[in-house]
């Protein structure tokens, strides 16, 4: 492969899909909207929302456990491995779940890796309609000060 078509070549991206039960309505219809593009990457996600991806949108994705047993730890620890691109994480604004400090872990880590994240529709369509998609970009733990 030549340096122009490495350059030119749009990189493949691991994206983490995730949502509440409540969301997992709405993450699935943007699934299926963006379902060609999504196609090109890398997919993640946990237990029940990586089911529904498989079963009803037929998009090959790799499941960990469901959130409340953990998933959203796994995900966060490959986000701390660096085997994470983006996360979509359509999370409940308006119901607590028994693992919050499991979503909180999540959440935490995604911004101390500088992990583009989205909890809703219109900034997952920024993200997935980025240019970041086509891009490396520092994953080195950002510093706030
Ligand atoms: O609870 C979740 C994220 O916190 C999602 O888990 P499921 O996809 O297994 O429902």
């Amino acid at each position: 492969m030549s340096k122009k078509q490495r350059r030119t070549m749009p990189q493949k991206k691991r994206i983490a899909l995730i949502a509440h039960d409540n969301r997992k309505r709405d993450l699935l219809e943007w699934v299926r909207f963006n379902k060609h593009v999504l196609s090109r990457h890398h997919l993640f996600g946990t237990g029940t929302t990586g089911s529904l991806i498989k079963d009803e949108l037929a998009l090959p994705i790799h499941c960990f456990n469901s959130g409340p047993l953990g998933g959203d730890l796994q995900i966060g620890s490959k986000i701390v491995d660096g085997e994470i691109d983006v996360l979509i994480f359509f999370w409940d604004p308006l119901e607590a779940q028994p693992h919050d400090v499991d979503v909180k872990a999540l959440l935490r880590v995604a911004v101390l890796y500088n992990i583009p994240t989205a909890s809703n529709r219109a900034t997952a369509d920024f993200l997935i309609s980025s240019v970041l998609m086509e891009q490396t970009y520092e994953r080195e733990i950002q510093l706030m000060k």
